[in-house]
């Protein structure tokens, strides 16, 4: 374990070496060709939860490792988030908290921010939508089924989103074919953000990818703050509901100290 001070130009080491140079640069994961780098990461009380009472947002990581948590956007291609989280805490997954960069340097990448929408519910004037319209955003990509209102598409086209379809189970959004579907939309590598189901639904199809007959895990890379916080059992937590061969093994990588947050890196064992 170690103790970081974040720098302010570059991501602090402790991404750099956990990820690899993710961008650009070359892919860690060996079916690369058929999904992105995925990378799952949120923020957790000492009691395990990720947001308050009837799933108020709750500020869990300190100042530090919430810069780490931005530096962490500026490396990856797209940040994944429910509908959950984009109707609940309204967010704008862009890069704000990092420090200002002088006008002869070059901007931070901003990653593509994707919504998981089964039904289309994203309202159109939310942040992400508002802020792609003024130039201080990416395009919103809008994943839904084939069975979201027409209108609600037409709504959230005019509103400057991409839509994109993915076939649904039972309300939920197929978690492999959206993956090959961004990867075939060049998206290299995804930081999932959550919220709770997303967390879940990632976890549950993290042990083993069969679909190609090779073993795999469809999460290359667990980053998961600890704040020094109870919550209570009033709390959303996550991951709920699966069993422990269903949950995924984990290899330790590298455990930092930022502020006074813990943060802990992993990949699964297969
Ligand atoms: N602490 C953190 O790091 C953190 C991060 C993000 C969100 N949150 C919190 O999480 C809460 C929201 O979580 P939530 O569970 O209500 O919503 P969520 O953001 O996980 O979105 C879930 C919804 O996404 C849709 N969806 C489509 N395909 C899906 C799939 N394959 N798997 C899962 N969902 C799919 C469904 O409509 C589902 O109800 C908020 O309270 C937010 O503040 C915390
Ligand atoms: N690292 C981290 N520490 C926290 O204390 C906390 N609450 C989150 N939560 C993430 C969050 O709830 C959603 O990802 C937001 O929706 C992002 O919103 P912003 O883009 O920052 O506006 N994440």
């Amino acid at each position: 374990m170690s103790t970081s001070t974040l720098p302010t130009s570059e991501p602090p080491a402790f991404l750099t070496d956990v990820l690899g140079p993710a961008r650009p640069g070359p892919r860690l994961n060996s079916d690369e060709i058929t999904r992105p780098y995925v990378t799952l990461t949120f923020a957790q009380s000492l009691d395990g939860k990720i947001a308050g009472k009837a799933g108020k947002q709750l500020i869990l990581s300190g100042r530090e490792s919430m810069i780490m948590t931005h530096w962490m956007r500026t490396m990856h291609d797209a940040i994944l988030i429910g509908i959950g989280t984009a109707l609940n805490d309204n967010p704008q997954l862009n890069t704000r908290h990092l420090p200002p960069r002088s006008s002869n340097e070059e901007r931070y990448h901003l990653p593509r921010p994707v919504i998981l929408d089964t039904h289309l519910r994203l309202h159109p004037e939310c942040k992400l939508l508002i802020n792609y319209k003024s130039g201080t955003g990416r395009r919103p990509w809008v994943i839904c089924s084939s069975s979201a209102s027409p209108l609600n598409r037409a709504t959230l086209e005019k509103a400057g989103a991409r839509i994109i379809e993915v076939t649904e189970r039972d309300g939920k959004l197929l978690i492999p074919e959206l993956l090959r579907k961004l990867r075939s939309l060049d998206i290299r590598s995804v930081m999932v953000e959550g919220g709770s189901e997303v967390i879940g639904s990632f976890l549950a199809e993290a042990p083993i990818d069969r679909e190609d007959g090779v073993l795999s895990s469809i999460v290359d890379t667990f980053i998961v703050t600890v704040a020094p916080i109870f919550v209570g059992d009033d709390g959303v937590g996550y991951g709920t509901g699966l069993s422990g061969d269903q949950i995924p093994k984990l290899q330790h990588i590298r455990t930092e100290v930022i502020g006074k947050d813990t943060v802990v890196a992993a990949k699964p064992s297969l």
